[in-house]
């Protein structure tokens, strides 16, 4: 009987705060080593203003990572059963580049700059670019190109951004020979290949860059001069053709391929974002929803194109043929803050651990820094604990979710979070809930927001930190939205989507929907929605709602998309 040899392939996926590489059985999708890596200079905010939204990476962070946990996992087995190797990041998180593809940040002039760092998913400082890049896509009098990307371009985006540096830093400005998305330099720099011949991201480019077949790609030169004179000529220098992520980008070049323990046959796969890697090893098929629920989540829908043709689903973060699987239309929405709205309160109450404790008299610093790190490990455990204790029937407390902008549906990421209903006797527990809730109420207006636009969702798929950690969040989810979730049993689940790319660009199966039926790893549990609670959430919903209507109307003037004027409505508790 013939043999057959062993293949192996790795996933590398770039998270907010750490990357991480797996090493799959290419035939199986069987998990033989994982490795994390926090980034260094991000663990100190070097580079960032949080209170100016401003977060920004940089690329040594990247490279760093980048050897520490390819080389760990590598090593368990002969280089040459590594056939492939895939890189998924966050996104939009673009960067400059000079000609030769070298990331600004890594030259001795701009290396303390942050604005020729990587501007990371969550960097709201381009707001106003974004507002003007609404307004002109809607009266510059040509083709709106915001109108596959929901209607609306929002601040988190590579256009926005890109506008909004090159406004501020001339130098950046002019050093910039091109500006790449995070999964794109990071593919560039494994397989060493010509800046101009590169294989860009579909994904990346499809939902952030308003690149489009049927404009011939990325936004015609008059309307991005129009926008900003500084982009003149950019255009020529970004690119036209885009690829799906089980194509092959090019094979590892010698210098990384010994920098990472691997051979130069490795096959790199082109580049994708996180949440659509993950979706894939959710096992996403048409008309599911897959919510990577992390800090933030993005959901993710896919659907034939031929199904859905041209028609426009508005407010979600864009449509885009083959961004998830090749062939079928992926849809992405989502919310710029989830698990992040529940670290926040966390922090908020650590406030005096942090800053009173250590003018104790009576704690020694070894107890303190001892009760500091107990609190933090267990106090959204415990919050959660308390607060599904409390009946919803009877909660007063309403919050909003917009803490760091609102995504979805409908781009604003000038709106602001905030809490109603509090009294002399309310808990943190019930605030806590209050924020789950919010939470979920979040992702109950996108579900709907797909359905009004005409995209059934037939089963909800949970991935992610927050789906893993937390059973409460979970269950306030499933009885919000009255459908049950499928938690996938993967816990690197981008990186194994990233994997499943990998495998199909070296040639080991034949395409995505084959490698996610081979390599998946299944559903460990369901959710299912509790009959009893449901008609409580539709109504505190309907308020939840009221309440985002009122602050929004009350916030006319600080958004990326003009709200229009309407009366103030009114709000009615129970
Ligand atoms: N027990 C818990 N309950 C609810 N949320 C949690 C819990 N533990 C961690 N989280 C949240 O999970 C988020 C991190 O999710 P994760 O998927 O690991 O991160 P990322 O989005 O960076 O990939 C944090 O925002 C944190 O607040
Ligand atoms: O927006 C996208 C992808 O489109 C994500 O990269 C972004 O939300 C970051 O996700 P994480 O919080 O790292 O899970």
């Amino acid at each position: 009987m013939e043999q057959t040899l062993p293949a192996y392939v790795i996933g590398v996926d770039y998270g907010t705060d750490s990357v991480r590489a797996v090493l799959v059985d290419a035939r199986t999708g069987a998990e033989k080593a994982q490795a994390v890596h926090h980034y260094t200079r991000w663990k100190t905010l070097q580079y960032c203003n949080p209170a100016k939204n401003q977060f920004r990476q940089h690329p040594l962070d990247y490279i760093e990572g980048l050897e520490a946990v390819v080389r760990r996992v590598a090593q368990q087995v002969p280089a040459d059963q590594v056939k492939g190797l895939a890189v998924d990041t966050t996104g939009s998180t673009p960067g400059p580049v000079n000609a030769d593809g070298v990331a600004l940040g890594l030259l001795p002039e701009f290396a303390d700059n942050p604005n020729a760092q990587f501007v990371l998913w969550k960097d709201h400082t381009a707001l106003d670019e974004a507002a003007e890049i609404n307004h002109k896509a809607r009266t510059w009098g040509g083709e709106d190109y915001t109108k596959f990307e929901g209607g609306i371009y929002s601040s988190e985006w590579f256009w926005a951004k890109i506008a909004h540096v090159v406004r501020e830093d001339a130098a950046v400005a002019s050093a910039a020979h091109s500006w790449m998305e995070h999964c794109d330099w990071i593919t560039l720099l494994l397989t060493g290949g010509e800046l101009a011949s590169f294989k860009r991201s579909r994904c990346a480019a499809g939902h952030k860059a308003m690149w489009h077949e049927s404009w011939g790609g990325l936004p015609a030169e008059e309307f991005l001069t129009h926008l900003e004179p500084k982009l003149a000529g950019l255009r020529n220098r970004l690119f036209t053709e885009t690829y799906t992520a089980d194509q092959v980008a090019g094979h590892l070049s010698e210098e990384w391929a010994q920098r990472l323990g691997l051979s130069p046959a490795t096959v790199v796969a082109v580049g994708s974002f996180d949440a659509h890697a993950g979706a894939v090893a959710g096992e996403i098929e048409a008309y599911s929803m897959v919510k990577v629920m992390g800090t933030s989540t993005c959901d993710i829908v896919v659907a034939p194109t031929s199904e859905v043709g041209d028609h426009l689903v508005a407010g979600i973060c864009g449509q885009v043929d083959g961004s998830v699987i090749p062939g079928m239309l992926g849809l992405e929405a989502g919310q710029s803050a989830f698990g992040d709205l529940l670290a926040w309160f966390r922090q908020m109450l650590e406030w005096p651990l942090q800053h009173v404790l250590s003018t104790s008299k009576v704690l020694t610093p070894e107890l303190q820094a001892a009760l500091r790190e107990e609190m933090s490990n267990t106090l959204l455990v415990q919050l959660s604990e308390a607060a599904a204790a409390v009946d919803p029937a009877e909660s007063q407390v309403l919050a909003l979710d917009w803490v760091n902008g609102r995504r979805t549906p409908d781009a604003n990421q000038a709106l602001k979070g905030a809490l109603m209903n509090l009294t002399m006797g309310t808990s943190a527990p019930q605030v806590f809930r209050a924020l789950v809730e919010a939470i979920c109420y979040g992702s109950k207006q996108i579900v709907e927001r797909f359905e009004e636009e005409g995209i059934a969702i037939k089963q909800v798929i949970g991935i992610g930190g927050v789906a893993k950690k937390s059973q409460f969040v979970m269950q306030t989810l499933a009885d919000v939205l009255d459908r049950p979730i499928k938690i996938a049993v993967s816990e690197q689940a981008p990186a194994l989507g990233a994997a499943m790319y990998a495998a199909v660009a070296a040639g080991i199966h034949p395409d995505v929907l084959t490698a996610q039926k081979a390599m998946g790893s299944g559903f460990a549990e369901t959710y299912e929605p509790n009959p009893a609670r449901v008609a409580d959430y539709q109504a505190r919903y309907a308020q939840y709602q009221a309440f985002g209507r009122f602050v929004e109307t009350a916030t006319v003037g600080q958004s990326e998309e003009p709200v229009m004027e309407t009366e103030t409505p009114a709000i009615t508790t129970a």
